[in-house]
């Protein structure tokens, strides 16, 4: 089916809709609210310490199962992270990568997105995140992008002061919707990666590649194992499921509650002269001149600190398929993406060197908040999935809230009760 070329600005499924529409009542309170667990619940969360081995099963090795299993193994758990492809092949590893503070304030992921962004701050200390994953602070702005306006010369953006300068195309509006105290960025796949490298290395973080096809539970509905296709079986205490938009494929989650996938699409540019791109992510509201119903659409810019320029946008609602290794672009939706990159700059036209053409799911639940908890009758049974165009941001306060539920019998980084997967019902038998 051919994707939704220009999406209306209005369109609820279109991306980067979700994340402007965020964009509403501010609360610039830095504060982290932490949740007080009992003491019958919590113990201490001093790495590794007052836990006896337990050993866990981390089922997809996206953001949400790679942060999952690094805070396992980082409190002590024994940790096996099932990945049935590569680590971050899917949208962990071709997603933006843009972090914001405070834009899903007032809706529920706000305590989760502020938890998580500060979380990703410290963690860009910890491992030398600006040198190992490109972490940086940025300044975000909104521009209109109205094609019909370009002609041969160059409208100028220099009477304001806000446009960079290597927008030369028609911008106008601009608007700052994101400092450097309040916006950063990082590569989704390099950090995915990077985690993932610290917890093999320093924790002892065990990675099996398989597709994993069912979860054992005894008798007393207690998690025993799970079964990886070709029949091998891993012992687990506890399992947690991070399948991304998989998650509609699996049986058991299915049971219970719907994950869709909305395909999206992206490409990274090299521009020749890379220093000219000044660290600003750009929000477009484009309208296009000609064909596509003429209907605006909402791309984003990303500019990397590589000197890369990534943009993305184009998505429709699509079957995800079986094998993420054969999730590409659709042709037509790349194109509209190259015509708006040369329209927005020449730094990204021609000249600029096409690195990649991609496209890759997002996770959507049916009420738009992601699931994460303990399944309702399956002890020790877990779910983090349905992060939509957020995961890469949420990431870390997820995987640290699942394994301090999964070590400690309680989330104390964020409140977990508005994600609990037990707002959908039980699994029907
Ligand atoms: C174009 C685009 C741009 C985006 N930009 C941003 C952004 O700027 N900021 C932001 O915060 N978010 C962004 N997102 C959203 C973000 O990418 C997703 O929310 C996030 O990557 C979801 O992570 P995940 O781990 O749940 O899923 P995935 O990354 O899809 O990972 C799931 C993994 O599970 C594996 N798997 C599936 N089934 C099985 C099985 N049975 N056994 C073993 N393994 C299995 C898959 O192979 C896959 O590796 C963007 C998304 C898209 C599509």
């Amino acid at each position: 089916m051919a994707a939704t070329l220009l999406a209306p600005s209005s369109a609820p499924t279109y991306l980067p809709c979700l994340r402007l529409t965020l964009i509403g009542s501010r609360n610039l309170s830095k504060t982290t609210t932490f949740v007080n667990c009992s003491a019958a619940q919590a113990s201490p969360t001093m790495d590794g310490q007052r836990h006896s081995k337990k050993h866990v099963a981390v089922c997809g090795g996206g953001i949400i199962g790679v942060c999952t299993a690094y805070f396992l193994a980082k409190k002590g758990a024994a940790v096996t992270l099932i990945e049935k492809s590569s680590v971050a092949c899917a949208a962990s590893g071709k997603a933006g990568g843009f972090l914001a503070l405070d834009w899903c304030d007032g809706g529920p992921l706000s305590s989760l997105a502020r938890a998580s962004f500060n979380l990703h701050r410290s963690l860009a200390e910890e491992l030398n995140g600006p040198d190992n994953y490109g972490y940086r602070a940025l300044t975000t702005l909104s521009l209109t992008v109205t094609e019909s306006q370009q002609t041969g010369s160059k409208p100028s953006n220099k009477a304001n002061s806000l446009i960079p300068s290597w927008v030369d195309g028609p911008a106008r509006s601009p608007t700052t919707i994101g400092s450097t105290q309040t916006t950063a960025q990082v590569h989704p796949q390099l950090f995915t990666k990077t985690l993932l490298n610290k917890a093999v290395n320093d924790y002892g973080l065990e990675v099996v590649i398989g597709k994993v096809e069912r979860v054992g539970v005894g008798e007393g509905g207690r998690v025993e194992s799970v079964m990886i296709e070709g029949g091998r079986v891993i012992e687990s205490d506890a399992v947690v499921l991070a399948l991304g938009p998989w998650s509609g494929k699996f049986e058991l989650l299915a049971s219970m509650f719907r994950v869709s996938g909305l395909k999206a699409h992206s490409i990274i540019l090299e521009p020749k002269e890379a220093d000219a791109i000044t660290p600003h992510a750009l929000f477009l509201s484009y309208y296009p001149a000609q064909g596509e119903g003429g209907k605006p659409m909402d791309p984003e810019v990303y500019p990397r600190p590589t000197g890369e320029v990534y943009l993305c946008g184009m998505s429709s609602e699509q079957e995800v398929p079986d094998d993420p290794e054969t999730v590409s672009g659709d042709p037509a939706s790349i194109q509209v993406l190259k015509r708006v990159a040369r329209t927005v700059s020449s730094h990204l036209g021609e000249e600029a060197q096409v690195k990649a053409e991609q496209a890759c799911f997002l996770p959507c639940t049916d009420d738009g908040v992601p699931v994460i908890g303990e399944l309702p009758g399956i002890k020790g049974c877990y779910v983090g999935t349905g992060h939509n165009c957020w995961g890469i941001l949420n990431g870390p306060a997820t995987g640290a809230a699942l394994a301090e539920l999964v070590m400690d019998g309680c989330a104390s980084i964020v409140d977990l009760s508005r994600f609990s997967p037990a707002r959908f019902g039980r699994p029907s038998a």
